[in-house]
């Protein structure tokens, strides 16, 4: 089975966010991963990290002004020099939490412009970012996101990610496929992963029950049969990564929280 790391922004909302760490583990995770550590001091999330016996494997670089709407600033023309500050604060969190790799999101298509005039920021911004996190030894990620659940984001498809780690030409920039953005935009999700996974350019995976982003076993994907996909592909190729478990528990009620929906990962450990 592959290794799976609970999305701490996602899971045990019932609880404050320095309290899930604890959680996470108490339910058998042995790594974690969120969207941004930047509002707690890097001693106190090291502490948690080191208390419960966690990883921390992945989280993003600051995006912009997240509550105004800003989904990343990589491809964003204007906004290099914040992107930089950004990707620079991120590289000491990850050097303090021992974290391998930081996800740079790509940003929104500002209105009236063409998506693809801001390419070039982006791959420019990537490359810069990629030397960067290359220095302090840790990989750097894009995702593809559907434009559902964030209308304008600047990368979609795994395909069009691909061709920009191509063009950047950094070995430490991955795509991070989050298979439920990939179910929604694309689908063909198995035959997605035997094309990518091989490849190298794969850094880490996510996901998420498709359409609602409940548990994995509520929706369309068969995760079970993808896990199954992903072992076999690993094998192949020597992939080691994480799949980071980014979703909104549906079954969480209190008092037991979030811990109530993991029968989809515990029935896999028994399977
Ligand atoms: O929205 C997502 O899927 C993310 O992983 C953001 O980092």
């Amino acid at each position: 089975m592959p290794r799976f790391a609970a999305n701490l922004s996602m899971l045990y909302p019932e609880l404050d966010f320095l309290d899930r760490f604890e959680a996470a583990a108490k339910d058998g995770f042995r790594a974690v991963e969120y969207l941004f550590p930047y509002s707690y001091e890097r001693r106190e999330l090291a502490a948690r990290l080191s208390a419960n016996g966690l990883q921390q494997v992945l989280f993003n670089a600051p995006p912009g002004d997240w509550d105004g709407g800003e989904r990343g600033l990589a491809c964003l023309p204007g906004r290099e020099a914040e992107f930089r500050e950004g990707l620079s604060k991120a590289l000491d969190y990850a050097e303090a939490l021992d974290c391998p790799r930081v996800h740079a999101m790509a940003g929104l298509v500002p209105e009236g412009v063409e998506r693809e005039a801001v390419q070039p920021t982006y791959i420019d911004n990537l490359r810069w970012a990629a030397a960067e996190a290359a220095k302090a030894g840790r990989d750097l990620l894009i995702e593809p996101i559907n434009t559902r659940d964030i209308p304008r984001f600047f990368l979609n498809r795994q395909d069009h990610a691909h061709e920009i780690v191509e063009a950047v030409g950094a070995p430490n920039l991955k795509v991070q496929m989050d298979l439920y953005h990939c179910q929604i935009v694309e689908g063909d999700v198995a035959m997605k992963i035997r094309k990518y996974l091989p490849t190298g350019r794969v850094g880490h995976f996510q996901i998420a029950g498709v359409p609602e982003r409940h548990e994995p076993d509520i929706g369309e994907l068969n995760h079970p049969y993808l896990f199954k996909v992903i072992d076999e592909v690993s094998a192949q190729c020597g992939w080691d990564g994480w799949v980071g478990c980014e979703y909104r528990p549906a079954r969480g009620a209190v008092p037991r929280g979030s811990s109530d929906g993991l029968g989809w990962l515990r029935g896999l450990a028994l399977a």
